[in-house]
């Protein structure tokens, strides 16, 4: 039986706790961020960024060489590597606790070469969060899905690529059927976000965010927030997963009460703020 229901503060507030004082950068997890192409870099900075504020030990960016000195101006704290070097992406894979892959991948052969090379090397015990370019890529290739802990993060245009059902029919059953067949978790991104989670029946919906949250770049962020709390926040990944849908948008709502668009960036800045109040 399909039950719904809503995301509420009390499990962001579960979720972030207080730092463990006896602790270093690895007690707060890796992550690797890979995607963006020589035209959207913007978008795998954007969530490679995400991932840093939100507080994962370390990050890596996996990344078309052009945006390397443009990815370093704005977070030094990141590392890089070329994304088309297979031989150094394989030597740090296996260190990661979280990889993002598809924020401005883009939908070319290298792309696709980079997606593939991935799908080989990543292993079960991992998370894969597989957003934007990456789902389309899936789609049109019909790409068989690797053993990892699958995390989908498509929007509602996505998901029809992906799931085959046309977006008036995207219905929680309907949802839900595909779903239990990718085996994954899937974040169906909409103005009240739905998401489904592996092992579990029940439908969760976000309650919080706005129109404030529509402009581009706000689905690449929300890939590095998920990075960031899957890394570090290791006891229930189910609840991870929905604190950081929630805290996304409600760190909008919080800037939107005094501005009328809400920019990824400015999510991203208040991000260690707003973390500090939901521990406290
Ligand atoms: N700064 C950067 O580098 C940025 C880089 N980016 C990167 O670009 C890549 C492509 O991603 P993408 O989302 O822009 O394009 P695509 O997959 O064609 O989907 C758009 C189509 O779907 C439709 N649509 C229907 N429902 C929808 C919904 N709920 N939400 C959204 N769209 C919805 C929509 O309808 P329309 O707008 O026409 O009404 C349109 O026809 C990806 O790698 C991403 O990471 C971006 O993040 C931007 C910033
Ligand atoms: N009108 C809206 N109301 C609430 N949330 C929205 C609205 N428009 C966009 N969002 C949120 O912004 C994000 C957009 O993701 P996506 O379409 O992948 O953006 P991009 O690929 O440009 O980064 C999702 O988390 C979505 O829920
Ligand atoms: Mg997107």
């Amino acid at each position: 039986m399909l039950k719904m229901q809503q995301i509420t503060e009390e499990i962001v507030r579960h979720v972030i706790q207080p730092r463990q004082q006896e602790s270093h950068k690895g007690t707060f997890g890796r992550v690797m961020t890979i995607g963006g192409n020589t035209h959207f870099g913007g978008a795998i900075i954007m969530s490679t960024s995400a991932a840093v504020y939100s507080g994962a030990g370390l990050v890596t960016c996996a990344t078309a060489p052009q945006n390397f000195v443009s990815l370093h101006a704005r977070l030094p704290e990141a590392m890089v590597v070329d994304y088309q070097d297979y031989a150094a992406v394989a030597a740090l894979m296996p260190q990661m606790d979280c990889i993002v892959i598809g924020p401005g991948l883009g939908t070319d052969a290298t792309a696709l070469a980079v997606l593939k090379f991935v799908f080989s090397r990543v292993q079960p015990q991992q998370n894969l969060i597989i957003d934007g370019s990456a789902i389309t890529l899936i789609a049109t290739h019909q790409l068989a899905l690797p053993h990892a802990k699958l995390i989908f993060t498509p929007h509602q245009m996505e998901w029809q690529r992906l799931s085959g059902i046309k977006l008036p029919q995207q219905t929680p059953a309907q949802n839900q059927r595909v779903q239990q067949q990718l085996g994954a978790d899937v974040i169906v991104k909409a103005h009240r976000t739905e998401i489904y989670l592996a092992n579990s029946s029940t439908v969760w919906q976000n309650p919080v965010g706005s129109a404030a949250m529509a402009t581009g770049g706000m689905g690449d962020c929300l890939t590095g927030i998920l990075a960031g709390f899957l890394a570090q926040f290791t006891q229930n990944r189910g609840q991870s997963i929905l604190a950081a849908i929630y805290s996304h948008s409600k760190i909008s709502d919080n800037l939107a009460k005094q501005q009328y668009v809400t920019l990824p960036t400015q999510i991203i800045t208040a991000l260690p703020h707003f973390m500090a109040q939901m521990a406290g």
